[in-house]
């Protein structure tokens, strides 16, 4: 048996990965370490997500996301969190190449931030790569179904499965990846029979992002769920919160206050030790 967490206290990935069947798997995105400092106690492995570019960055897509930017916003998730496992995205064009240059990034990123593992899209294309990888000291958690990282290729973000040619194939990715020694596998916008059907075949767990509460954990990007992101909202998002709303309200606050100047108030002022020491202003 695997122990639960390493020396630190953190869930390692073996017990993520014995977790299959068993309790659901929560996780979800973090980016800065305020977030992750609030979420860490709730959450057994804490995604920095590529999603990092449209969340933080307000980029239409995540193609423009860099390896440096998934490595600062990845040491700060690190400095915000002791107990759940980071898992860091590889951005697009950092993995593709090769099966090289995707060791070169991910053993990068994991030694530059200390996370334990990376996570990159793709199925029986990448499988190589998954293999390369794992068997290198980098645990690889994958990422199929809707890869948003396709988006020109499929134009847009198009949920899959829903026909055979579709269902099989994201079926076929889903068991080259675990046969490729994946320790997990997100399933993204992908129809309730399929992950079912693949929740149940293959010996990982299977993380859902719209994929129903078949799998064997779920994934949110935070922002989504907090009501902070609004540019588009896929239809698997839930909202938990609308803490858009409220920042909104307290600027608005601020502002109205700012301008009557009834803040900042006494008790934001700073005063001199001796009165005696106004003489130096005048
Ligand atoms: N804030 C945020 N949340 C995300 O879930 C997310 C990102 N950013 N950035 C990267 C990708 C982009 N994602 C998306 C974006 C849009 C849809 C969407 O609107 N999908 C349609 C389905 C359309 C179809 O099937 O044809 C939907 O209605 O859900 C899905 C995933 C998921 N990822
Ligand atoms: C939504 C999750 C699964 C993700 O890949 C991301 O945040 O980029």
């Amino acid at each position: 048996m695997s122990t639960t967490t390493n020396k630190k206290g953190r869930v390692t990935v073996p017990a993520l990965r014995a977790r299959k069947g068993g309790e659901p798997i929560v996780c979800l995105t973090a980016y800065t370490t305020p977030m992750a400092q609030r979420l860490d106690a709730h959450c057994d492995l804490l995604l920095v997500g590529d999603s990092v570019g449209t969340v933080v960055y307000g980029m239409d897509n995540t193609l423009a996301v860099t390896v440096d930017m998934m490595i600062n916003h990845g040491k700060a998730v690190m400095r915000g969190s002791k107990n759940a496992c980071v898992v860091i995205d590889l951005p697009f064009g950092s993995y593709q190449e090769s099966k090289e240059q995707a060791f070169r990034t991910a053993a990068r990123i994991l030694s530059e931030t200390g996370c334990a593992a990376v996570k990159f899209e793709g199925g029986a294309e990448l499988a190589d790569t998954i293999e390369f990888l794992t068997r290198r000291g980098v645990p690889v958690m994958a990422h199929i179904g809707l890869m948003p990282q396709q988006v020109n290729t499929l134009g847009g973000f198009k949920s899959q499965g829903r026909d055979d040619v579709t269902a099989s194939k994201v079926m076929a990715d889903a068991k080259a990846v675990a046969k490729a020694g994946a320790f997990s596998v997100v399933i993204e916008g992908t129809v309730e029979a399929v992950a079912r059907a693949i929740t149940a075949e293959i010996d990982i767990p299977t993380i859902g992002i719209g994929a129903s509460p078949a799998c064997d954990g779920q994934v949110l990007v935070t922002e989504d769920m907090l009501g902070l992101f609004s540019d588009f909202t896929p239809k698997f998002v839930k909202r938990y919160a609308n803490l858009g709303d409220q920042v909104a309200e307290a600027a608005a606050r601020y502002a109205a206050e700012v301008r009557n100047r009834s803040f900042p108030g006494d008790e934001h002022c700073y005063g001199m030790t001796k009165p005696g020491n106004l003489r130096a202003v005048k």
